[in-house]
């Protein structure tokens, strides 16, 4: 079989073939594959290296360090799967939002959109708008080989929270507002996050992403009637935009337990797990036909290396009746995290889990 004549497109056969895709589809595996959400970044000597004196935004749209970044983790810690060194709101900065990322505090918008006018600001994305991306991944998918590429994008509702509340929230609550007390402004807003997501996703997988995971991490904040009714439609019709690439479509959220179900139905083949609920249980609550994410607590990696094992024999132990495994943290690498934890952590679950 040729490169092209692989089942999911124009990926090379091995991609497809790798451990990562596999339990994605549910297929055997021969070891529980390993990534980590944030596994390029500060916790890395070499990132900190290469990002010296380039403003986080700015460093997003060259392609070459793109790709320098992406392969970072992969060339250290040997894991399964690349992550495209991006930001959820890069495409809301390609399509004009004034935002920007201050270090140590995450995402600022300079004025928040909260009214029907402030929501005419937000235009379509076109691939035009993100060419860097298209010619990052073009560069990634060359040096990655077999190893499978992740894109990802923020869904709807997490990227809502930064719009309204313009940055970072404990409360939310200026998006909670809007989403309680003009809940058609709140659906045309999630609609139109949503073409948006849609599209930056589809530049992702046209370019050569392999699998996507949609980001909705403060979406626990939310009951889960709330988020079935004001936020899944929105994140469904993100899934189903992507739906006939036939690649793998995770969903993961942070503080979720209560949520898992739901965001399994709005349309995810994979859904990703915190910490806070064992995955044994996390699978009675998604159901069937679904393969799981996660969900090493993200501390874990500050203790001593017998510590991370046994936590690690938790997590796997929990995982031995699911029908696809995707071995990961419960969230994002902690920036002080010591990369050599990582290192081992992977080592670990390849050797624990080989069949
Ligand atoms: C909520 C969210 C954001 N960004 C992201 C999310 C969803 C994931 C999650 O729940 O953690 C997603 C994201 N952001 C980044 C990645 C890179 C890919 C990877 O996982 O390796 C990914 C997947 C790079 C980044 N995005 C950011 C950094 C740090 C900036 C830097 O290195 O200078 C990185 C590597 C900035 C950012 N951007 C955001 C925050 C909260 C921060 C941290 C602010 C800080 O502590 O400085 C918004």
């Amino acid at each position: 079989m040729s490169a092209n004549d692989s089942p999911a497109g124009k990926q090379p056969t091995a991609t497809y073939e790798s451990a990562f895709l596999k339990a994605c589809r549910r297929e055997p595996v021969p070891h529980t594959p390993v990534w980590f959400m944030r596994q390029a970044g500060r916790s890395l000597p070499e990132y900190r290296k290469v990002r010296e004196g380039i403003p986080m935004l700015e460093s997003c749209m060259r392609p070459e360090l793109v790709t320098e970044i992406t392969l970072q983790p992969v060339r250290r810690h040997g894991v399964d799967a690349a992550i495209y060194f991006s930001d959820i709101v890069v495409p809301l900065k390609a399509i004009g939002v004034d935002l920007d990322i201050k270090p140590g505090i995450g995402p600022v918008v300079e004025r928040p959109i909260r009214s029907r006018a402030d929501l005419a600001r937000l235009r379509d994305l076109t691939p035009e708008d993100v060419s860097y991306v298209t010619e990052a991944i073009g560069l990634l998918t060359r040096e990655l080989g077999a190893t499978p590429l992740i894109g990802f994008a923020g869904a709807p509702f997490t990227l809502a929270s930064y719009l309204v509340e313009g940055g970072p929230s404990r409360n939310h609550e200026h998006t909670k507002a809007l989403m309680y007390g003009d809940p058609h402004l709140w659906a045309d807003l999630l609609d139109r996050l949503a073409d948006i997501t849609a599209a930056f996703l589809k530049v992702q997988i046209e370019a050569g992403a392999s699998a996507v995971q949609l980001f909705d991490s403060w979406v626990g904040a939310l009951a889960p009637a709330d988020y079935r009714r004001s936020v899944m439609p929105a994140s469904a019709k993100v899934f189903e935009a992507v739906a006939g690439y036939g690649v793998p479509r995770i969903h993961f959220g942070v503080g979720t337990g209560e949520l898992l179900g739901l965001m399994g139905e709005a349309g995810a083949d994979v859904v990703g797990v915190d910490w806070r609920v064992p995955l044994d249980e996390a699978a009675r609550r998604v159901g069937p036909g679904k393969a799981l994410q996660g969900n090493l607590d993200p501390a874990v990696l500050f203790s001593s290396p017998e510590a991370v094992e046994a936590k690690t024999r938790e997590v796997l132990d929990a995982a031995a009746g699911l029908e696809g495994h995707v071995f990961n943290l419960g969230h994002g690498v902690l920036p002080t995290t010591e990369p050599d934890a990582l290192t081992r952590l992977v080592e670990y679950v390849h050797t624990r889990t080989a069949r």
